[in-house]
């Protein structure tokens, strides 16, 4: 369970948030909301133990964040496209897996590809695909590593329809599993309801 305890959250001399108090029990879900530059980047980033709050305090189990366990439990995917331009598709999935501590395959790492629909494009350098393209190869590090809690940041981004359905289902379905999520989006999340954190 990953609970977040009266975060207040300061970037530069702007104060962003206070007292933000929410639960993420296995089985569940968060759309975190809010208008442009409130801070939801921000409180994900807080919430992977990538930032620190000013105050308050994120824990996995009970335990302050940063623990070997809270690490190989999370995937956070950020906002900002975090691939390598001048990797393949398939070259970035395989080296972002090595990064995590998980030995994947080249097949396993086809297989995730055609599965995003990036079938024929695995061995492309990223810089050549298209802006959904990119996001889908990032995304795709959700079936190659597996994590009990999910952290992404507006992972619909650029994607089209039929990508938004799938990724839609994936998180349901690893929701559903008893898997965790935490998400932004400032549209609407088509996912069986979850909780809301209105920042
Ligand atoms: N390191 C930093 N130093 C100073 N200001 C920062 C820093 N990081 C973020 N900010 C500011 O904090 C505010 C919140 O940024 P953040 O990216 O968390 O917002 P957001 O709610 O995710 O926005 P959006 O909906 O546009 O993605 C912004 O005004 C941003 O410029």
């Amino acid at each position: 369970m990953l609970t977040a305890h009266s975060l207040t959250c300061v970037r530069g001399t702007r104060p962003l948030f206070s007292g933000v108090e929410f639960a993420v029990a296995p089985g569940s879900w968060a759309h975190i909301r809010g208008p442009n530059g409130v801070g939801k980047t921000s409180l994900l980033r807080i919430l992977a133990g990538l930032a620190q709050p000013e105050e308050g305090e994120v824990r996995w189990n009970g335990e302050k964040i940063g623990s070997e366990d809270f690490r190989r439990e999370l995937m956070y995917l950020g906002h900002r496209a975090a691939v390598k331009d001048d990797l393949t598709a398939l070259e970035n999935l395989t080296f972002s897996a090595e990064m995590d501590g998980v030995a994947i395959t080249r097949e396993q790492a086809e297989d995730a590809l055609v599965r995003f629909g990036l079938a024929g494009r695995e061995d492309l350098p990223v810089r050549f695909l298209s802006a959904g393209q990119k996001r889908r190869v990032l995304l795709a590090r959700t079936v190659t590593r597996p994590a009990k809690l999910w952290i992404l940041d507006e992972p619909f981004t650029a994607l089209d329809v039929k990508a938004v359905d799938f990724v839609s289902h994936l998180v349901a379905d690893h929701v559903k599993a008893g898997g965790m999520a935490v998400l932004t989006s400032h549209q609407a999340i088509p996912l069986p309801p979850g909780q809301v954190v209105e920042l």
